[in-house]
């Protein structure tokens, strides 16, 4: 089974108008592999979705980096699925390990979220990841299991599915997981999805890494057999996001 790779940008809480732009401008401008090679999609904050969306190469999509678990209405501050879909965004970011710590988004939440998204045909890149303490602990898989299960326990529809590994502790810290770390829970993972869901899904959903991946980490991490892409945050704001992009190359050499 070839799993087409992905490559995540989530620029988190970042931007004005002007450097929105000027990101664009240096993703429209970059050779990078065909879509048939590395399925590209970037994540501005909500308010640049629309003027990303209308400037961004029609080979790159977009997403959301988050939205609400029901059908709009009374939710101050909150953008519903259906809203992101009105605007065509095909997209949305869900679970973040910064929304679960810092908004105490429950796995259950993140699984209520992840079942309505799907349900309304939106995409979902779903996140998951054990804190420092946890992976010392040695509850890494207990913990990402978990996660996992509350997530597939809403997915009746797991092709609209890119699961998201960010470790936390490698999130925004500099401190990237190794490929070995990277490769074994991603294992624990792919085997986790056949054992509980089906060998098919196991074979064919994509499982990303997300944590500190930069233009010269990328390959060695792509090397990985059950690595399939990235969820990048700080690098994707920098040229060295199209690095990473061609680094889904390394995965044809193999
Ligand atoms: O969504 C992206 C992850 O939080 C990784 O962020 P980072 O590449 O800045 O560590």
């Amino acid at each position: 089974m070839v799993r087409k790779f992905f490559v995540g940008g989530n620029w988190k809480c970042n931007g004005t108008a002007e450097e929105v732009k000027k990101i664009v401008t240096v993703l429209n401008e970059a050779e990078v592999p065909s879509e048939d090679v590395v399925e590209v999609v970037v994540s501005p904050p909500f308010v640049f979705l629309p003027v990303v969306k209308g400037l961004l190469r029609p080979d790159f999509q977009v997403a959301a980096q988050n939205c609400w678990v029901r059908r709009g209405g009374a939710f101050t501050g909150e953008i519903s699925a259906e809203m992101l879909l009105n605007v065509g965004i095909p997209w949305v970011i869900l679970g973040h390990s910064e929304r679960r710590s810092l908004l105490n988004e429950s796995n259950e939440f993140v699984g209520e979220k992840v079942g309505y998204a799907l349900s309304l045909g939106l995409k979902v890149i779903a996140c998951i990841g054990e804190t420092l303490q946890q992976r010392e602990s040695g509850s890494t898989m207990a913990v990402v299991a978990a996660q996992t299960k509350a997530i597939a326990a809403k997915v009746s529809y797991w092709d609209n599915v890119v699961l998201a590994y960010e470790p936390v502790w490698a999130i925004g810290t500099g401190k990237v997981a190794t490929p070995v770390q990277a490769q074994e829970v991603h294992l624990e993972l792919r085997k986790w999805l056949h054992d509980n869901v089906g060998a098919e899904v196991a074979a064919s959903t994509r499982i990303i890494y997300g944590g500190s991946v930069t233009g010269a980490n990328c390959k060695e991490l792509a090397g990985q057999p059950d690595v399939d892409g990235f969820l990048v945050g700080g690098a994707s704001l920098k040229p060295e996001f199209i690095d990473i992009i061609k680094s889904a190359t390394v995965k044809r050499q193999q």
